[in-house]
């Protein structure tokens, strides 16, 4: 890899988390303020633990669909076999979405942008997973708290996605090159920012974010089994196949 490649896979993952975010971050600065109101706050609470999964879904789906975007964008992601390309999908979607989220945190009040407005908790009581939201926010505050540029995230994200541990892959030697090179990228751009410091931290929230979605999977387990008809027919195509298990 010489210099010029590195330089124009990162630009190309830069470019692309630019265009594949739905809001751009100083969007939302202007927004971070703009809160529920007490009777708002009651709706989303009156809602019935299906009716308040099933509009999460729907909301998490719009965030992955964008996130699907990003990754066709990554050099060397489309060379990959379709069902690499969906195995990635499967288990990293999820995790960059989380990731995107935090730059939609407002660690002064302890919300997040959902439906057009800064939700704290209290928003998703109805969901019945206090403890999947808890750390959802936990990730978020930890994220906010390293203080990446965008252009770093775009390069985190990528790496979060090309993972060639991930679980049935066809192809994995194929998913390791990629994966390095864009590990070649990150580690480029932190040492132009002179924040090699923030690799093995980026690594440490890598691991809470698997465990982040594990847990969600678990919760969409558990509310499948309570609520079957719900998961089956009226969530979102794209969210039961990316994450229902089966
Ligand atoms: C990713 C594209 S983007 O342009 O950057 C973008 C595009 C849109 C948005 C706004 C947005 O969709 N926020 C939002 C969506 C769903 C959820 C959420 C709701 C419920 C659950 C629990 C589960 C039981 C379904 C989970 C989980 N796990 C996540 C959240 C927040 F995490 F806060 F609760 C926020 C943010 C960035």
């Amino acid at each position: 890899h010489s210099l010029r490649n590195i330089d124009e896979l990162c630009a190309s993952i830069v470019r692309s988390h630019r265009e594949t975010s739905q809001y751009r971050v100083e969007e939302l600065q202007a927004l971070r303020w703009k809160l529920f109101s007490r009777e708002e706050i009651q709706t989303y609470q009156s809602k019935s633990v299906d009716e308040m999964w099933q509009h999460c879904a729907i909301r998490l789906t719009d965030a992955v669909q964008f996130v699907v975007e990003f990754a066709k964008h990554i050099p060397g992601f489309r060379m990959l076999s379709q069902n690499d390309q969906i195995a990635l999908l499967k288990t990293g979607s999820m995790e960059v979405v989380l990731v995107r989220m935090s730059r939609f945190f407002n660690t002064e009040n302890n919300t997040v942008f959902f439906d057009g407005k800064f939700a704290g908790t209290e928003v998703f009581k109805s969901l019945a997973c206090g403890d999947l939201i808890a750390a959802v926010f936990d990730f978020a505050h930890g994220m906010c708290a390293l203080k990446l540029t965008e252009q770093q995230i775009a390069l985190f994200s990528a790496l979060v996605l090309i993972n060639a541990d991930r679980p049935c892959l066809e192809d994995r030697g194929k998913v390791q090159r990629v994966q390095r090179s864009v590990e070649l990228g990150l580690t480029h751009i932190l040492h132009r920012d002179n924040q090699e410091s923030l690799m093995h931290k980026l690594y440490q929230r890598m691991a809470v974010l698997r465990s982040l979605c594990s847990l969600h999977m678990e919760k969409l387990r558990w509310f499948s089994q309570r609520y079957p008809l719900t998961a089956h027919s009226l969530f979102p195509p794209l969210y039961k196949e990316l994450f229902a298990s089966e």
